[in-house]
């Protein structure tokens, strides 16, 4: 078994550059099979999901070149294909397939997404969305069966602003007569990206970032190329690794408007930051005090910087409360941080902190990417050298981890076990 050791107590200094938005990516190379010509996608990271959109790519008859950070998808000669199994099955936004097969084929027929489990992961809203657009939508044999005659513009409002509904619905929408309206979209940055793309690509979108999408159907998409987001996430981990452990730690290419929410909690917590246009430079806090925080929809506090929020505030002087309003189960790294020696208290969606407390390297498990994320936090700090274990988690979402940490003065390595 691979494991990832992390020797805490070691001070961090220097730069890290922030990688493209894997929650960008992974929809940008499946809107790439919308596309009849050649799309080019830059700032790429190194991550397994990634890996393994490219092998579903290929599958259905797509050319993938990979050169460094970028990546060519040649989509002329794809094929309806059925993806029952296989790379389907590792990640979440394998449903972007459903979307993007139905909108460019009028049929998709892909097994049930996989990806971190936070509690029940409802894909209904994509399925009323496609529904909505004349798709019928079987479930059957491990899988999720789209067909449509044709697809037709519809008005779709979704009870809950979900992400991938919201990007889903557009895939499939480009393609269909008439115009769409989304309502109630979700308005997180990465669907920005996404529009951004489809519309270098010829089609006909607007409203992208607020809750009222609008979409005129096309009869052709075309190539394009496109420079992916930073990835908000994997910076507020680097920006918490600093706030722990920085004697200065300069974190490049951000979208600091991206990452208000977040921003404002780690002031509150009194972690000292400069701000650049593109960068941020983050000190460790002479005290960090606690902060009570909720997660929301963007803008507000993202529900993936939650889990590695709540190891700043085992070292924060006070109560801090917790409340999870997205994925209420998305609490399997409080266990792991309590046998590290915090002192955590969580009942249903609401965990309760008490700080500060000293923590003790022990064997840990990473049971999804931002619980993994928040135990790589913990061993920075922590006495001694951490075990994690399950690591492939963090692979589907950080890129080059060991490297970065390491160029900032961590201790941290893979050992097979
Ligand atoms: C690949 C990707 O981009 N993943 C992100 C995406 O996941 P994902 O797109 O899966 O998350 P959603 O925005 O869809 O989920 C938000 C909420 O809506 C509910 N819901 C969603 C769809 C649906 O059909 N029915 C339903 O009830 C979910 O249970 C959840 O409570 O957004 C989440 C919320 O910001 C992030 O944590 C994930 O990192
Ligand atoms: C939950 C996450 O990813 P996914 O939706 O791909 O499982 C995440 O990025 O924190």
């Amino acid at each position: 078994m691979r494991v990832l050791k992390v020797e805490g107590g070691f001070p961090l200094n220097g730069s890290v550059d922030i990688s493209g938005a894997k929650n960008s990516v992974v929809a940008l190379l499946a809107a790439s099979i919308l596309s009849n010509g050649v799309v080019k996608i830059e700032d790429v990271p190194e991550l397994s999901d990634v890996d393994a959109l490219i092998a579903m790519i290929e599958e259905v008859g797509g050319h993938v070149e990979r050169n460094d950070t970028t990546i060519t998808i040649n989509s002329e000669n794809m094929v309806y294909t059925p993806l029952i199994e296989g790379a389907v099955q590792k990640l979440r936004a394998s449903y972007y397939l459903m979307g993007a097969m139905l909108g460019r084929f009028k049929k998709a027929t892909i097994g049930v997404p996989g990806g971190c489990y936070l509690g029940p992961r409802p894909i209904d809203l994509h399925i009323r969305g496609f529904q909505a657009l004349g798709a019928t939508v079987t479930n059957e044999g491990g899988g999720y069966h789209l067909e449509a005659e044709k697809l037709t513009g519809a008005r779709i409002n979704l009870d809950t602003a979900s992400v991938g509904a919201t990007i889903n619905i557009v895939f499939a929408a480009v393609y269909a007569e008439g115009t769409t309206y989304i309502e109630n979209a979700a308005k997180e940055p990465e669907i920005i990206d996404v529009a951004t793309l489809l519309n270098n690509m010829g089609a006909k979108i607007t409203g992208a970032g607020t809750d009222l999408i609008r979409i005129e159907g096309v009869e052709r998409l075309d190539g394009c190329v496109h420079q992916i987001i930073p990835d908000r996430i994997e910076a507020g981990t680097y920006m918490l690794a600093a706030a722990l452990m920085g004697e200065e730690v300069r974190i490049n290419n951000i979208i600091v408007e991206h990452m208000e929410a977040f921003l404002a909690k780690l002031r509150e917590a009194g972690v000292p930051m400069e701000f650049g246009d593109d960068y941020l430079i983050i000190r460790k806090a002479d005290e960090l005090v606690a902060t009570n925080l909720k997660t929301m929809v963007y803008p507000g506090f993202a529900t993936d910087l939650q889990q590695p929020f709540t190891v700043l505030l085992t070292q924060a002087k006070g109560t801090s409360v917790v409340n999870e309003t997205i994925y209420t189960a998305r609490f399997k790294h409080v266990n792991e941080l309590v046998k590290m020696g915090a002192n955590i208290r969580q009942e249903a969606a609401t965990a309760v902190v008490v700080g500060p407390t000293d923590l003790q390297a022990t064997t840990v498990e990473a049971s999804d990417l931002r619980a993994g994320a928040a135990l790589v936090l913990a061993g920075l700090v922590a006495d001694g050298i951490t075990e994690i274990q399950n690591i492939e988690h963090i692979e589907r979402g950080y890129d080059r981890i060991i490297e970065k940490l390491s160029n900032l003065g961590a201790k941290l390595w893979v050992e097979e076990v």
